[in-house]
Formats: C-alpha cells, structure tokens, sequence
C-alpha cells in the first residue's frame, strides 16, 4: 500500500538557546519550552540561497504513556546555536529519496517487540520523512504492514523481482532481519538492498551492537540514533553467518503446554535445511529462552520476557546431551569439546544480545568473525553467575570456577553440535537470530560464515572509524 498521510506544520520559534545539554526554545504566545540535546534527530537547513531557516527535528518519548509514548517535534527558526550547526542537512538523503532508479520499502513488524512498530511509523516515522521532503515523498514509498508471521519473509521473496537500488526501512526486531536475509537470495552480481534497522523489537541484538560505539548513558534513546542513522548514516555490508541443519529439522514456534490446545496454538512447523543469520546461532540454555518466551503471555513483559523464563530454566538446569565440535580460525581440524553434557552453546557474530547484555565483548561492529560462548552442565547458581557477569559489561568471559570448570570464550570458524539421546523434543532446539529449529533425535546444527553477503546496511559513520 502507498503511504499517503498529511505533512507536519513545524512551530514557529525563537530565541533558540542551548545551555550544557539543554535546549530552549520561545514560542509565539511567549511560553518557554526545552528538550535534551539526545532528543534532537538533525536539523534540515534552507538552502543557501534562500533566507535562512531551521527546521530542528526532536523526538520526545515516554514510554509510560500507553496512548502516545512518541511526541515528533519539528521547530522552525531563522536562528540556530553555533554548536548545532553540525547537525544542519539540507533534506533527504539520496538512500531515502524514492525515484525510478531508487526505491524506498518501509516494512512495520507489527507484533515486534511490545507492538509499537505500527504506531511509531503513524506518529514518528511518517510525518518525519514527509516533513523532511520538499515533495510529498511518502506516497512513493511502498508500505507493508505484517498481518501475520510469514509477512517479512513474504516480502523479501519479491526483492529479487527488481535489479534496482533499493532501500527497505525495516521497524521490527531481529526477527525482521532473519526474515529478510531468508526470503530473498540475489543474484551474484545484484546490487544489494540497503537495510535501515529501526529498533521495535524485544532484544534489538544486532541494533545494539552496531550502534555500540554510539550508545552512553545518558544519552539518546535507541530510536532517535536509528532515526540519526536513518538520516546521516553510511551504508555498510552486512555479514552473515549461515547455520545448516540435519534431514527431518523444522521450524518451530513454542505451544505453552499449561494452555489448552486450540488451533491458534497449534505449532507451526516448517522444514529447514539451512538458515542465513546475523546475530547467533545458539543450542541449550539461550535456544530454550527463546524458544519458551515467544508466547503472547511472556511478550507483553517486553525484555524482561527473557528473564521470566530463564529463572524457570535454571531450576531445571537441563543438561543438555551434545557432541560439540569446533574448528579454531586457522585450523583445518575440528576439535571435540570434552563435555557430554552442556548448559549453553552459542555462536555470536554480535557483541550485544540486548542493550546491556554484552555476550561477546570482543566483537566489533561488522568484523564479521564468530565467537564461541560455552559452558557446560553447571549448575543454576553459577549459570546465573555468568548471566549476571554478562549483564555487566561482558565479565562472564573470565569466570574459572575452583573445581576447574569455565566460560569457554573463543573465536571460532565454525561449530557443529549433534544433540544426543534427547527423548524430548523440547531440549532439541536450536536458535538462530531469533528463529527455532527443532532437530530429529541425533540431529544437530552446523555454523560458520557464510560466503557472500545478501543484504548492507546503514551505520552510524563512527562505527566504521572503529572497524577492525
Ligand atoms: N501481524 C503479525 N501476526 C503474527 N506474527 C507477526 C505479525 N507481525 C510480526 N509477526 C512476527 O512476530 C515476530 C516478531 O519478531 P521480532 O524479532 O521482530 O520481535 P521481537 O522478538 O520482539 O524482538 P527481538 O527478536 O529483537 O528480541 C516475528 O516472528 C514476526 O514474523
């Protein structure tokens, strides 16, 4: 469908001022106003020449207000602060202007995360990028709106159909991602979509660990840096990772067994063999989160989803029966891990699983290089140790336990791991980005980089300065 809203009238303003981190502002009845500098998105300068005027865009949020938690604010002023004069633009960049050698696709995950994707695009994203254009370039745009699961994935099959530079602003979570890198396979020499990623989902993994160089505290909301990046960022290949499954694995999405079983909550099982991902590849103690969270019940606790179902985990502690194998980044030998039994088996190319949940502190953003994170049958306790550590800044990585167990922590190549003996379905999930694959008994999963890329994506400029 086309988008077609009404464009914003940005107020009228004067006697712009910023003081430290505040900025102030007086409107024509007189009244005073003022925003955080981490609420302003850029500012779209006239052209030079014209006479001057600013339009400075910022974005208020409260998530505590269920009806409007989004508040877009679009000053006009003939005068701005020299400081801000770096932020000034002069109006879409060219990855946001629809025109026949370049398309624009908006995609709104609408069950992402706590569900606001829908409402972000009406009251945030819509009127900025409307507001931002000379011409209304929003009608142009191609916007598609979930109705159920297999929307995203539905879409990204249509992208091979066109050859032409195409960017997708994707409001979803890491299912969207997943989605797209598995619905749609270019040719070799394909331009590649350019994916802008705006934050709507629970974990936001791989937004928060490209934008990990960018995030402080205090600081601008994850939204108003995707919307920065949205606008100023640079385009950067997306490297992916591809995970491959034995015959008889399935996609699986998780039944809550204390529910009765109507048809909606039957599961839905699709075969899989082999899956692209950007985040992780995971079995044990992560799969099983996830996999268990994904119900309507646990989704409105937002993040906190997570941990719900953790703690029930932990009481179980399930020891999961594997062979791991795991092939070092210049060896051409897979070596077996000694455990028989395992806790948590993953396979990160991000740092970042949430904001502050840093599972792998050595990746850097797009370096594109698999990191090992393993330990084995331990008991609930020090599983929640190590989770704890990870919830502070990545410390998890040097626990050693006096009995000579450890967080296994290591770049790797690739990984395999075969569940063994598993009686029950429900301990042989394995998790990529997101998505569930539930193998036959003495199946399994093997990880390592893929080959080519699919998708780039847009980047805040100082995470390319940090590459490598
Ligand atoms: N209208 C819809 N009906 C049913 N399912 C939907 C609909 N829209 C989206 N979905 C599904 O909801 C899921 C949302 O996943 P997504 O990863 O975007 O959010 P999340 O799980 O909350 O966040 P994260 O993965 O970042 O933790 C996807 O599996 C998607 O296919």
């Amino acid at each position: 469908m086309a988008a077609n809203a009404g464009q914003m009238t940005p107020t009228r303003v004067r006697d712009v001022e910023l003081t430290e981190s505040t900025l102030t502002w007086t409107n024509a009845d007189n009244t005073k106003e003022d925003a955080t500098t981490h609420e302003i998105l850029f500012i779209i300068g006239s052209s030079p020449d014209h006479t001057p005027s600013f339009t400075i865009f910022c974005l208020k949020e409260d998530t505590e207000n269920q009806t409007r938690p989004f508040q877009l604010l679009l000053l006009q002023t003939d005068k701005i602060p020299h400081e801000l004069k770096k932020l000034v633009i002069t109006g879409l960049p060219p990855h946001l202007q629809p025109a026949p050698n370049n398309t624009v696709d908006i995609v709104v995950s609408t069950k992402s995360g706590t569900g606001l994707a829908q409402l972000f695009w009406q009251d945030v994203l819509q009127p900025l990028l409307q507001s931002a254009s000379s011409k209304a370039a929003t009608e142009a745009y191609e916007v598609t709106v979930t109705q159920d699961a297999q929307s995203v994935r539905q879409y990204a099959t249509t992208l091979k159909q066109s050859s032409a530079p195409r960017t997708i602003i994707l409001l979803s979570g890491d299912g969207g991602i997943v989605d797209l890198l598995n619905g749609h396979e270019p040719a070799a020499d394909a331009i590649l979509p350019l994916i802008a990623l705006l934050p709507l989902g629970t974990g936001n993994a791989l937004f928060h660990s490209l934008h990990k160089p960018c995030e402080s505290v205090p600081g601008p909301t994850p939204l108003v840096l995707a919307l920065r990046t949205l606008f100023l960022g640079v385009p950067a290949n997306l490297p992916i990772f591809q995970a491959t499954f034995t015959p008889g694995s399935h996609i699986v999405t998780y039944t809550d067994p204390s529910l009765s079983t109507s048809d909606s909550q039957l599961p839905h099982k699709q075969d899989v063999k082999t899956l692209y991902g950007a985040i992780v590849a995971s079995h044990g103690f992560h799969a099983s989160i996830v996999y268990e969270s994904d119900t309507p019940t646990y989704r409105v606790h937002g993040s906190k989803r997570f941990g719900m179902v953790a703690q029930e985990l932990l009481k179980i502690s399930h020891p999961y029966k594997a062979a791991l194998d795991v092939l070092p980044p210049s060896s051409d030998t897979l070596e077996r891990d000694p455990h028989d039994t395992h806790g948590y088996i993953l396979v990160s190319m991000v740092s970042n699983l949430e904001s502050n949940f840093t599972i792998s502190p050595a990746s850097k953003p797009l370096d594109g290089k698999l990191h090992l994170v393993h330990f084995g049958a331990i008991s609930g306790d020090r599983a929640m140790e190590a989770m704890m550590k990870a919830y502070d800044g990545g410390k998890h990585v040097d626990v050693r336990w006096d009995d000579g167990e450890r967080i296994r922590y290591e770049e790797v190549r690739e990984v395999r791991v075969v569940s063994e003996e598993e009686e029950e379905e429900r301990w042989r999930v394995f998790c990529v980005d997101g998505t569930i694959v539930q193998v036959e008994r003495g199946g399994g999963m093997s990880v390592g980089r893929a080959d080519r890329e699919l998708f780039r994506i847009l980047v805040d400029r100082r995470v390319l300065g940090s590459e490598g």
